[in-house]
């Protein structure tokens, strides 16, 4: 078979940029993203895209109406193709057994069960939402008891791992492309055909091909290994500011050894993003029902310095307002998980606001991209919250950092934006209460000009202690 026509079913922040650039370099090959929220579907094709991807917009621009199509019309896009992406969410179960660790496959299994129903002709299908090892077996039982006379199907596993602010990049440029299926002449027919595709635009020798459950696994085993690097780091950030050393000091110097390398060793108030934390229960899930009881506890102990780096850095934050933030107005600049995406999904800000505001802060929060009603909804969650009223009484949401930092008491730097590193703060002192404290929660500021305009300084891994000098106002030590 040569692959024509694909589908998509998902039109989020893998399948959209995916899709996009699988269309952009495979001008043949007619790509419909599907999704079932017509909301979305209309914003893919509008002139403002439903998530922000640096890059994203030209090459949409590019293909959309050629050969990139986005449609809520799901039945014709998956009769038509050859190959259908599953490109769906698998959020963390909330409620029933697994509660809070499993991975939630109803998604996957409702675009499964959608494919059997409607496919009338041969098809493969492709994993590439991130699923427990063994979940290709789930689809693959739902296609085939319910398979038509005279279909097919292959089902391959093709895990995805861009990142978000660096979509297109990774995409364009993948280090690998991860490609796992059955070890039959069909399965491995079926690989070579998605393989093909990739061909377009990735050399051979980066096109990686495994059997499925290894394929399956490397994406969880590439996320756990991911956010273990950053928690190792975070948790010796905390020796750092107890012991003088500096924590940028110590990562550039581990990071120089070439068998651990230079990257995803920066310190910060904890990983956020939709994945790193549900990717790492999906596998402590995993190993606990594979009766791997040390396994788990392992990889726990990972989530768990997440949790305690986001807890200490705002303990410190309120242990430095004399340990109370009761009525202060407090600035916090950056709401997204990290810089240059507006995905709020498992930002720390949500924990460093949520705690603020449960001490009875009030909080002025900008974000160069998130959009107000996704802090409102974030903050609101009954998940976290219980008192949406008081959120709402408490939080305004600015459109400029200037407008956010005014009478601020503090402010608190949650996302690395570039923006922040060149705000004027000589300005931003003088509209601030005094005396006026930064909280640098990813040490991009220059701490040592803060001090000299008279600024309170904390930041992450390393110790402040000089007295801000020309304004002397309190202590710098860390508490
Ligand atoms: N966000 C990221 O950067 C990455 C995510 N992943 C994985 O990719 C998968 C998707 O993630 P996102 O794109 O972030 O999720 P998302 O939530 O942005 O998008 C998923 C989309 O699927 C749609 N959907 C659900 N069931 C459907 C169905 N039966 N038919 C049609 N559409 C359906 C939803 O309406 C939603 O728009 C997840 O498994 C995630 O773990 C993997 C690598 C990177
Ligand atoms: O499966 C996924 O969803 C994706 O998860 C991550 O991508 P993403 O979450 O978009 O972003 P990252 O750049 O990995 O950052 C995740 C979090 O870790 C934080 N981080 C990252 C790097 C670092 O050195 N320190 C650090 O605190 C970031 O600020 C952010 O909050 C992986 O990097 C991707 O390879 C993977 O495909």
């Amino acid at each position: 078979m040569v692959i024509e026509k694909i589908c998509c079913l998902g039109a989020g922040y893998v399948g959209g940029p995916t899709c996009s650039v699988i269309a952009l370099k495979c001008p043949n090959i007619k790509v419909t993203v599907c999704d079932k929220s017509v909301e979305r579907i209309n914003q893919w094709n509008s002139d403002k895209l439903p998530i922000y991807e640096p890059g994203l917009d030209d090459v949409v621009r590019q293909c959309r109406g050629k050969n990139l199509f986005f449609s809520t019309d799901i039945a014709q896009g998956i009769q038509e193709a050859d190959l259908i992406f599953i490109s769906v969410n698998t959020p963390t179960k909330t409620f029933g057994n697994g509660k809070g660790r499993a991975a939630d496959l109803k998604y996957v299994e409702s675009a499964a069960r959608m494919i059997a129903d409607l496919a009338t002709s041969n098809k493969i299908v492709v994993e590439k939402s991130t699923v427990p090892v063994k979940a290709a077996e789930i689809i693959m039982k739902i296609l085939r008891a319910n398979t038509k006379p005279g279909v097919n199907y292959q089902i391959l596993s093709n895990p995805e791992f861009l990142a978000e602010g660096t979509a297109i990049v990774d995409l364009i440029e993948a280090e690998r492309v991860l490609i796992g299926g059955e070890d039959t002449p069909d399965g491995q027919k079926a690989i070579q055909e998605l393989c093909w595709v990739y061909e377009h635009w990735i050399p051979a020798k980066n096109i990686l091909t495994t059997n499925t459950w290894s394929s399956e696994l490397s994406k969880l085993a590439a996320n756990a290994f991911l956010a273990q690097r950053i928690s190792s780091i975070n948790s010796l950030s905390a020796v750092c500011e107890a012991t003088g050393a500096d924590v940028s000091e110590v990562a550039r110097a581990v990071g120089r050894d070439s068998r651990i390398g230079p990257k995803f060793l920066e310190a910060s108030i904890g990983f956020g993003g939709s994945c790193f934390q549900k990717d790492i229960l999906n596998l402590i899930y995993l190993c606990e029902c594979l009766n791997l009881p040390e396994v788990a506890a392992y990889w726990q102990q990972v989530l768990n310095l997440n949790d305690y780096q986001k807890i200490r850095f705002t303990r410190k934050v309120i242990e430095s307002l004399f340990n109370t933030v009761t009525d202060k107005n407090i600035a916090v600049l950056g709401f997204s998980f990290k810089k240059n995406t507006g995905d709020t999904r498992e930002s720390p800000a949500i924990y460093v606001s949520q705690t603020l505001l449960d001490e009875g802060a009030k909080l002025n929060i900008y974000d160069p991209k998130v959009e107000p009603d996704q802090i409102m909804y974030e903050l609101t969650n009954p998940y976290v919250t219980s008192e949406p009223e008081i959120v709402k009484k408490n939080v305004e949401i600015h459109d400029t950092a200037y407008s956010a930092v005014t009478g601020a008491h503090a402010i608190v730097l949650c996302t690395e934006w570039d923006e922040f590193k060149t705000l004027d703060f000589q300005k931003i002192y003088e509209v601030m209460m005094k005396p006026a404290y930064i909280f640098d929660g990813r040490k991009i500021l220059n701490h040592e000009r803060l001090q000299n305009i008279g600024f309170h300084v904390q930041t992450i891994g390393k110790r402040l202690n000089r007295m801000p000098s020309n304004r002397a106002q309190g202590s710098q030590t860390m508490p």
